[in-house]
């Protein structure tokens, strides 16, 4: 093969020869070709990048008030239908769009100082000791590096000279300092890493913080839209903006110092040669200078394109764990394929993101080693020159003697041109380190919004401030929900009561509206005493669980007034059991007495025997006979279904508050099981706020809350038999919407939507 393509290449210069074109000629325009061909590969995203600003530019310029032409439809929309409501929401969405964009800005440098303030909190803290050390490391390196270049030059002296004795001192000195040198090397790379980790700790015990207060964990998934995978920011984020944060920080200062330091050394030795000291310096900073702000122009937004590739990658995380999670249902539906295919749509999203940015790196890297590695060395050539090409020379050839050295010569030049050199090449690192910063600088700052971002929304959720799409917020709500910059106003009133004489529970015209903003049920108003058994039924997706969040306080209230009691006579209010209960980490005791810790139950004087006695009450004792308390499982595999339910009524004994809100939550236990758990919760003189849809455990209510899924509802007594009249009663309840007729003695509370 090879043979066969010299071949038609030997044939094809041939024929050109006879045309009259040489083969310099051919082979210069082959090379040329090729090298534009390339030129034009590498800065074809940039040239589309641009022509795409431009014309984005040209559309916003277009458009009144600076907005897009499609933002201006909206607007021209927007004045049809009514007039400033929507002009100020567009504007809104505008500026949070702006907002979202990270880049070397004002918001940038706010934001990074908001985040310097958790990093180093006082002045006085371990930060800053670290940071104390760190900097008389880079500084005392710098010096080093000034000694060894000046011994180095030294060395080459004493060869020139040929001067034994003193080379081998000076390489003897030259050993001695390597152990220092190295040594320094090595902690500044320590330090550096443990200022990430220093760094790391504050934003991550700020954000736990932060995360669980006010339930926030739940909110900020559940109730508001702006972040995705908060998971992936509390671990993989903050790390990555710990890390480059003293990263930059020894790239930065150290670059400083030894610029700092080289020049004033360089400046010496010119002086020395009695050479021109301003128009070397002055060279380097217009070349410098000049390029540095050709890069600045060129170079790709650094920070927009890590901070997206931090959102997929946080998706792909996201995907992964979504199916380890739920590995047994998939495996049991056979979705693997569907899983699969999520995930490599994940991972080629990521993979694309990632080659972007490789292929904007790939030419703007070019053009930055071009620069730094090219030009700036022929400019420290000429810098380095100067001094020995402009120094006055005697008669003869020969160099004008210094004063007091009468052995100035060719010696002396070479020692000042080691020197000079390898302070050159010192002072070109470090100018190189503060030009490759600034990519870096741009990645932090897409680093800087992700974590600043993460506050911020942490924030405002946990203030009850959410921002999502609501996509029904343009429909006709009946004036039930209020709206504020395109948000729903949470304006209804949650009291707390600390009245012990009345712990009931109450809801006055309070609406239940889901985070989408449908509102399941317009107005509810009822009013829960303690021993007033509650059944709650319905269809599905009638807002039965809602209520329950509605009263656990995880949904804002959009009216009225809700009024809860607080914690008393050291029982908690409220207690929930959801359908599917959640088993933590640790061991049996910890399942049982969760959320309390160990030390919590010794504190409420609760022994092992109390909590065997417990787990009799729901017939799990002999999990305790299998395991002992403080066998430590993976409690979600190990238990069944209905013992994981049970394990759930467990706590309910341990904590026993005043309500238990038990969502579905015997559906796996068996009936008898069922009954004799119930009825020791009365008698423990809990209130039972149930949803079921099993007719078994009506008997164990005094009253009923019926939703018809249409936004209606029914609050009464119910009947002592009601057990035998359910089926008749619930059908006839679900056609007609009336309330129950045969209601027994009580009085019914009743109020219908
Ligand atoms: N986090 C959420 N975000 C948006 N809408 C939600 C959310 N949770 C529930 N909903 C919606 O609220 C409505 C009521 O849901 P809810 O869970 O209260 O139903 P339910 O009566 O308990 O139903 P089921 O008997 O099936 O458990 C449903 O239409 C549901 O889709």
């Amino acid at each position: 093969m090879p043979t066969v393509v010299s071949k038609f290449a030997k044939r094809s210069f041939d024929k050109l020869e006879e045309l009259g074109y040489s083969k310099e000629l051919v082979s210069r325009g082959l090379i040329g070709t090729a090298l534009l061909a390339y030129g034009l590969k590498l800065s074809y995203p940039y040239i589309k990048q641009h022509l795409e600003r431009s014309q984005s530019t040209t559309n916003e310029n277009k458009c009144d008030s600076g907005l897009s032409r499609n933002e201006n439809n909206n607007l021209t929309k927007a004045i049809i239908e009514d007039p400033e409501e929507k002009i100020e929401k567009i504007i809104i969405e505008k500026k949070r769009r702006r907002k979202k964009l990270p880049g070397l800005n004002l918001e940038f440098i706010l934001q990074l100082k908001k985040l310097i303030q958790i990093m180093v909190p006082r002045i006085l803290c371990e930060e800053t000791a670290l940071l104390a050390v760190h900097t008389t490391c880079l500084i005392s390196r710098t010096f080093l590096s000034i000694y060894v270049a000046a011994m180095e030059g030294a060395i080459v002296k004493y060869i020139v000279r040929k001067d034994v004795k003193n080379f081998v001192l000076m390489l003897l000195k030259w050993f001695g300092i390597a152990i220092p040198a190295t040594f320094i090397n090595s902690m500044i790379r320590y330090l550096e890493n443990k200022l990430a980790l220093a760094f790391r700790t504050r934003l991550v015990n700020h954000a736990y913080d932060m995360y669980f207060k006010n339930q926030t964990y739940y909110k900020v998934s559940n109730l508001d839209g702006r972040i995705e995978n908060a998971d992936h920011r509390l671990t993989d984020d903050i790390s990555t903006f710990s890390s480059s944060v003293a990263h930059l920080y020894s790239h930065l200062t150290k670059p400083c110092f030894d610029l700092m330091l080289i020049g004033i050394a360089m400046a010496r030795s010119s002086r020395k040669m009695k050479a021109n000291i301003v128009m070397g310096p002055a060279l380097a900073t217009i070349v410098i200078g000049t390029t540095a702000h050709i890069l600045r122009i060129v170079s790709p937004k650094f920070g927009q394109l890590v901070s997206e590739e931090a959102n997929r990658n946080g998706y792909l995380r996201h995907v992964h764990s979504k199916i380890i999670t739920n590995a047994e249902e998939i495996a049991f539906y056979g979705g693997h394929k569907v899983e699969h295919a999520q995930l490599q749509d994940a991972y080629s999203r990521l993979v694309n993101q990632m080659n972007n940015i490789f292929t904007q790196k790939l030419w703007f890297i070019m053009l930055e080693q071009f620069f730094m590695k090219y030009v700036w060395s022929g400019t420290g050539m000429v810098m380095v020159s100067l001094p020995i090409l402009t120094v006055n020379s005697l008669p003869g050839g020969k160099t004008r003697k210094n004063k007091g050295d009468p052995e100035f010569g060719v010696s002396e030049r070479t020692q000042y041109f080691t020197t000079a050199r390898n302070l050159l090449l010192s002072g070109a690192d470090a100018v190189e380190r503060l030009m490759s910063s600034y990519k870096e600088i741009v990645a932090l700052a897409g680093y800087t919004s992700r974590v600043a971002g993460m506050f911020e929304v942490f924030d405002e959720v946990s203030q009850g401030i959410y921002q999502k799409t609501v996509v029904s917020a343009e429909r006709n709500d009946g004036g039930i929900l209020e709206f504020k910059n395109g948000q729903p106003v949470a304006k209804g009133t949650i009291v707390c009561s600390d009245n012990e004489n009345d712990m009931s529970i109450s809801l006055e015209n309070v609406p239940v509206v889901t985070p989408n903003c449908d509102i399941v049920v317009s107005s509810l108003t009822l009013t829960i005493a303690p021993g007033m058994h509650l059944l709650i039924t319905g269809p599905n997706g009638c807002g039965k669980s809602s209520l329950f969040r509605i009263l656990s306080g995880l949904w804002p209230i959009y009216g009225g007034t809700l009024r809860i009691p607080k914690r008393s006579q050291g029982k908690p209010c409220m207690f929930y059991i959801p359908q599917r209960p959640y088993m933590s980490c640790g061991s049996l005791r910890d399942q049982i007495i969760y959320p309390d810790t160990r030390k919590e139950m010794l504190s409420k004087n609760i022994t092992e025997c109390q909590l065997r006695e417990i787990m009799k009450l729901v017939a799990l004792e002999h999990i305790i006979d299998r395991d002992s308390f403080d066998e430590i499982r993976d409690w979600k595999d190990t238990l069944s279904g209905g013992e994981k339910q049970r394990m759930a009524m467990a706590r309910l004994f341990y904590h026993k508050p005043h309500y238990a809100l038990l969502d579905e939550c015997t559906s796996a236990v068996s009936i008898d099981v069922e009954s004799s758990i119930y009825e020791t919760a009365i008698s423990m003189g809990i209130t039972l706020l149930t949803i079921t849809h099993r007719p078994t455990l009506w008997k164990f209510h005094t009253h009923i809350l019926e939703f018809d899924g249409q936004g209606g509802w029914v609050f009464e007594a119910l009947a002592k038999d009601a057990q035998q009249k359910v089926p008749i009663s619930k059908q006839s309840l679900f056609h007609n919407h009336k309330p129950f007729t045969d209601a027994p003695e009580m009085t019914p509370s009743a109020v219908s939507a």
